[in-house]
């Protein structure tokens, strides 16, 4: 966990002969271990505020400070060291031909050049079957399957703890739960609470489910065109309601 600074920060994108500009004068203090939820309008800036975080889009203004050290200039693949991010997708967290417990192994030693071979993969299955087990949903019985025989769910639920089981600095929830059922977006839901508070993570998470937003967290922020225009910090949020907040919407 660490505290993230943007400051001032805007992100202009070239759009055919015009610029145009997505994130506006950005500034925000995510302090350590703050679990804000993000809503906001389709395109209100959601995703470009993740990726101008994690420098997947470069800021054409500001600052983006992480644990204390600035990210401006930074490549993707230098602040993943520290940031760690689940998107909608539940393909894109694991690798699909790797069994489970290859995707776990690897996500323990992130950042770092070994084989898996050298990871001693069978001497570590019992503490990665405990982890697997966290999830109440199968995957400790599916440590020797390759992910893409898993449930969408499953793999959500993989992914979660390969974003989470080093500890990152921050870690960012893209829409994480939207592309599954109710119940299982539920019990994903819960299982995200639990590892945020249990290792007192600093997270954003981006959700268009108001009662997720309401019912998890610690601080609320609401978006729209490329601007926080509403931020409430834990005890304003327990007071919000749901028509509180769909007022944002209307
Ligand atoms: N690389 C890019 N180049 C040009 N326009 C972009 C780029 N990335 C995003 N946009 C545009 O910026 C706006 C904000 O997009 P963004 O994906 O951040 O919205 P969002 O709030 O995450 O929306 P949603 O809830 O639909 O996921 C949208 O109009 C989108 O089309």
């Amino acid at each position: 966990m660490a505290e993230l600074i943007l400051d001032h920060v805007t992100v202009n994108v070239p759009v055919a002969t015009e610029v145009k500009t997505l994130l506006q004068n950005v500034t925000l203090t995510v302090k350590n271990g703050d679990f804000v939820t993000v809503l906001g309008h389709n395109g209100a800036g959601k995703s470009t505020l993740f990726n101008a975080i994690t420098g997947d889009l470069p800021v054409s203004g500001g600052t983006v400070t992480l644990a204390g050290k600035k990210l401006n200039g930074q490549r993707p693949e230098q602040r993943a060291r520290h940031i760690a991010r689940v998107f909608q997708d539940p393909k894109m967290g694991t690798a699909p031909r790797m069994t489970v417990a290859e995707n776990l192994l690897l996500a323990s030693h992130r950042g770092q050049r070994l084989s898996l071979r050298s990871r001693g993969l069978n001497a570590q299955k019992d503490r990665l079957k405990e982890l697997a087990a966290k999830t109440g949903n199968g995957l400790a019985e599916a440590l020797d399957k390759p992910t893409e025989q898993l449930s969408g769910g499953q793999r959500q639920a993989l992914s979660l703890l390969m974003a989470t089981m080093r500890e990152p600095d921050l870690l960012l929830l893209d829409e994480h739960t939207a592309a599954l059922d109710p119940h299982t977006s539920q019990s994903i839901m819960m299982l995200t609470n639990e590892i945020v508070s249990n290792q007192d993570l600093t997270c954003l998470m981006i959700t268009h489910q108001v009662e997720d937003a309401l019912r998890y967290g610690t601080r609320l922020i609401v978006l729209d065109a490329g601007q926080v225009v509403a931020d409430f910090d834990r005890k304003r949020k327990a007071a919000l309601t749901r028509d509180d907040v769909l007022a944002f919407f209307s």
